[in-house]
C-alpha cells in the first residue's frame, strides 16, 4: 500500500470537522492508501506559554526555544494534542496511536543553531522500521514533533520538517494540511511552484512567518524524490478524499523546469 504523510497543522486542527477525520479512514478503505499523521500545534504551545507567562518568540517561522519553552512543548504536542487527534481517529474505528518522535528511536536530530534557537533540531534519522511495523499491523501512528539528539536530548521539531523528513524516508506523498487554500501571491493561490520560485518568494517577504518552513521542507522534498508534495486548505470539504482521487487543489510543489498539466 502506498503511504501518505498527512502534515496537521497547529492554526487549522482546532477547526478541522469530524467529516476531515472520517476522510483519513476512507483514503485507507477507498485509495488503499496507508495514512501516517504529524501534526503541529504551534498556537496551543504559545498559548499555553501565554498562560504560564513564559516568553516565545519566532525566527523565520521557528520557536527560539529554552529549557522551560521545550517542557511546555512537549508537554503540549506529546501530551493534549497527540491523545485528542488519536481519540478522535480511535473514536471512528481507526486503529490510530499516538506516538513522539522521542519514542522508540523514531526521530533523531541534531541542534540547528543552539545560539539563536536554543533546543530547535533538524531531523538527521526517521527509524522507518517502526512506522513499517506500526503501518504492517493497520495501525495508524499519529506522531509529534519532537527529536532525540545522539545524547538523549529533546528537541523540538517544526512540524512541517518533521513530516517532510518521514515523507522522504517512507517514500510516501506529502500532504500539508494548514488554514490557508495554498500559497499566496498577489491575492491569489499559487497552483504549482518549484524549488526555485520558493526561495524567490522568501527573498521577496511574499512568503512569511510559519509558511517558510513549509514551502522550504515542500521544496527539499520534490528534490529528494518525494513525488507528491502538496499544501491544502482542511477546511475544504472532503479535500484528502478530493487529493486522493487526484483532484487538483492548494498548491503543488513540481522539479525545477519540468512541465506539469496537473
Ligand atoms: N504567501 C503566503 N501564502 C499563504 N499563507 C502565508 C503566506 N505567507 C505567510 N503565510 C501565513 O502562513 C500561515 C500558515 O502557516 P502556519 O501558521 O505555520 O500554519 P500551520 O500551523 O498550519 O503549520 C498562514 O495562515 C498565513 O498567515
Ligand atoms: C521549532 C518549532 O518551531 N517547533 C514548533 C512545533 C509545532 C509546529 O510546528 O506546529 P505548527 O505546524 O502548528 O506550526 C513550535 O514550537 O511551534
Amino acid at each position: 500500500m502506498p503511504y501518505v504523510v498527512i502534515k496537521c497543522g497547529g492554526s487549522i486542527l482546532n477547526q478541522l470537522p469530524d467529516a476531515f477525520f472520517e476522510n483519513i479512514l476512507q483514503i485507507k478503505q477507498q485509495y488503499q492508501l496507508d495514512p501516517i499523521i504529524v501534526h503541529g500545534g504551534g498556537p496551543a504551545i504559545s498559548a499555553a506559554l501565554e498562560k504560564m507567562r513564559i516568553k516565545t518568540r519566532f525566527i523565520n517561522g521557528m520557536r527560539v526555544t529554552t529549557e522551560p519553552v521545550l517542557n511546555v512543548v512537549e508537554m503540549v504536542l506529546s501530551g493534549s494534542i497527540n491523545k485528542s487527534i488519536t481519540r478522535k481517529l480511535s473514536s471512528m474505528g481507526a486503529k490510530a496511536i499516538g506516538i513522539s518522535g522521542t519514542d522508540c528511536g523514531l526521530l533523531t536530530a541534531k541542534k540547528l543553531d543552539y545560539d539563536k534557537l536554543g533546543f530547535v533540531g533538524e531531523i538527521e534519522s526517521v527509524n522507518s522500521h517502526v512506522l513499517q511495523a506500526l503501518l504492517g499491523q493497520q495501525f495508524i501512528p499519529v506522531i509529534s514533533p519532537l527529536a532525540l539528539s545522539k545524547n538523549g536530548q529533546r528537541l523540538n521539531i517544526n512540524a512541517d520538517l518533521a513530516a517532510a523528513a518521514i515523507a522522504k524516508k517512507m517514500n510516501a506523498a506529502l500532504w500539508m494540511v494548514t488554514d490557508v487554500p495554498g500559497v499566496m501571491h498577489e491575492g491569489k493561490v499559487l497552483p504549482h511552484l518549484t524549488p526555485e520560485q520558493v526561495e524567490m518568494l522568501i527573498r521577496k517577504k511574499a512568503v512569511t512567518g510559519g509558511m517558510i518552513p513549509k514551502v522550504r521542507a515542500a521544496a527539499e522534498c520534490i528534490q529528494s524524490g518525494v513525488k507528491e508534495v502538496v499544501i491544502v486548505n482542511g477546511m475544504e470539504e472532503n479535500s484528502l478524499l478530493r487529493l486522493a482521487g487526484g483532484g487538483k487543489m492548494g498548491t503543488k510543489f513540481t522539479g525545477n523546469g519540468v512541465l506539469i498539466d496537473g
